[in-house]
């Protein structure tokens, strides 16, 4: 393992010749690429590590790739993933699933690639490079002096449906590498660092990461951090219980308090700010231009898109008549799945006694720019996202449960305000303008990624440009 901090980092040329017929093919199968829809065309190459030689038992290319394809919008350089790709000779049995194909171009010809991340040789160099704070070319591996990384842990890949890609080592750390980067402070590293020191315990702390530096620009591209052993995450647990028919409210109630636990930590460890008529008309705009192009792209949405802005400008006239909101950082992306509960009595690292929620995956909404992710926002948004995230679980049985949703999701915004103060139903223009917003982005993730699931925002889309405030 010991070349990983000692190669140096150039990857030979003519590389992306070998790679660009199979990519063409791969990358737009797999599910975290965010280009779906749209024809590839090419690709080029923003950077490339050479981590083990090619052309041995194991050669191992750490890349950035733009991949260009044709904008919904204008013109723009294109969308740049991190890969990690190995090639062999040919791929033993255990490999056959992270096949990317056969090179017959270029200078890899003849030899077989494959997503490496998913071979227990280059993920435990990972692990080890960020064990030892390794530099390697334009790669920094970074490690909290303060945590511990044993040497040797056994890897595995996660397998769940996810927007990148994660590695469990020894059931002690899991390493998220992100997939599609953009320059800039990514806020899944910048939100848990603020809140490991602010001493939050409902987030993980990171332990590690990895960053590019390219250009003058830093680029996140991976976080380490403490594996809670045997948790369950919300969405899970939420089901279990609705195929049992039982109700979730206690659950949700604790996840409403470790919510705003949470918001409480960030509110204390980054910049809050108000939101005044000006601030409150330019969010409402983006709520507005989002629905626009959502009802572009998914026909559906239409028919109900005029009772969906009137949620957005109800929120315009109350800015207009001078009601202003506390801004400031969030989750931004926070539903069920996002949510981690160890097992009572269980393993759980340091997060206080067994049983805990703890809040993951701080990267906002993946398909939004990351300044706007970066951008204090009222807590409300987070809430607005569970909410829904309630809703969906409903609606994703049969038989349904009656008043499952709306119990949980009482009990979701009393079990807020038992820390926070305030309930977030006491704000029911924000609220509904958030839920709105949220589930006009579900629609277009739901016709992007998983069109049998469409209906269960569109029902939420009913409900909510017909809900008249009493
Ligand atoms: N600290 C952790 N401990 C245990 N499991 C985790 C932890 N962090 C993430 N996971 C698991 O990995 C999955 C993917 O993590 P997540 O951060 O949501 O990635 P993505 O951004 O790719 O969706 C989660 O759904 C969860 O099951
Ligand atoms: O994978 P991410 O965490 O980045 O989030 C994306 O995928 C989620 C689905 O996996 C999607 O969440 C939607 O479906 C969930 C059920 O699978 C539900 O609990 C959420 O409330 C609903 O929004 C999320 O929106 C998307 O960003």
């Amino acid at each position: 393992m010991s070349e990983a901090v000692t190669r140096p980092a150039t990857a030979g040329p003519g590389l992306l010749a070998s790679l660009d017929p199979l990519l063409r093919e791969w990358l737009p199968r797999q599910r975290w690429f965010a280009g779906k829809g749209r024809p590839v065309t090419g690709f080029s190459l923003v950077a490339a590590t050479e981590l083990l030689p090619a052309g041995g038992k194991l050669g191992l290319y750490h890349l950035l790739v733009q991949v260009h394809q044709p904008l919904t919008h204008g013109t723009g350089p294109g969308d740049c993933y991190q890969l990690l790709i190995g090639e062999r000779e040919a791929l033993p049995p255990r490999l056959a699933p992270a096949l990317i194909g056969h090179v017959t171009e270029g200078p890899l010809t003849g030899r077989t690639v494959y997503e490496a991340l998913y071979d227990p040789r280059p993920a435990g160099l990972l692990l080890e490079a960020l064990r030892t704070r390794a530099r390697i070319g334009g790669l920094r591996f970074e490690r909290d002096p303060r945590q511990e990384v044993r040497s040797g842990l056994v890897p595995r890949a996660v397998t769940a449906e996810q927007s990148n890609s994660s590695v469990v080592y020894g059931d002690t750390f899991i390493l998220k590498l992100l997939r599609r980067i953009v320059p800039g402070v990514n806020p899944d590293l910048e939100l848990p660092l603020a809140l490991a020191r602010e001493g939050c315990p409902r987030v993980p702390a990171p332990t590690a990461w990895l960053l590019a530096e390219l250009s003058g620009q830093s680029y996140v591209l991976g976080v380490l951090q403490p594996y809670i052993q045997g948790a369950a995450d919300g969405w899970e647990l939420a089901l279990r219980e609705l195929a049992k028919g039982q109700d979730f409210a206690a659950e949700a109630r604790a996840l409403g308090r470790a919510t705003a636990e949470v918001h409480t930590a960030l509110a204390r460890a980054l910049p809050t700010v108000t939101l005044g008529h000006i601030q409150l008309r330019s969010m409402v705009d983006g709520m507005l231009e989002r629905l626009d192009a959502a009802a572009q792209a998914v026909p559906a949405l239409r028919t109900y898109a005029p009772g969906l802005r009137s949620a957005f400008q109800a929120l315009a006239d109350l800015a207009a008549e001078g009601h202003t909101w506390t801004a400031q950082r969030v989750h931004g992306d926070l539903h069920l799945g996002q949510c981690l509960r160890s097992p009572a009595g269980g393993p759980s690292h340091a997060f206080g006694s067994g049983g805990e929620w703890s809040l993951i995956d701080f990267e906002g909404e993946p398909a939004r720019p990351l300044a706007e992710r970066r951008m204090p926002q009222p807590t409300v948004r987070d809430v607005a996202g569970m909410l829904r995230s309630f809703d969906y679980a409903a609606h994703s049985v049969r038989p349904s449960v009656p008043g499952w949703a709306e119990s949980c999701r009482a009990a979701y915004c009393s079990g807020y305000a038992e820390i926070d103060g305030r309930d977030p139903r006491n704000d029911p223009v924000l609220l509904r303008a958030y839920e709105t917003d949220k589930a006009v982005y579900e629609v277009v993730y739901e016709a992007r990624h998983r069109p049998d699931w469409l209906p269960v925002p569109l029902s939420a889309v009913r409900r909510l440009a017909s809900s008249h405030l009493t």
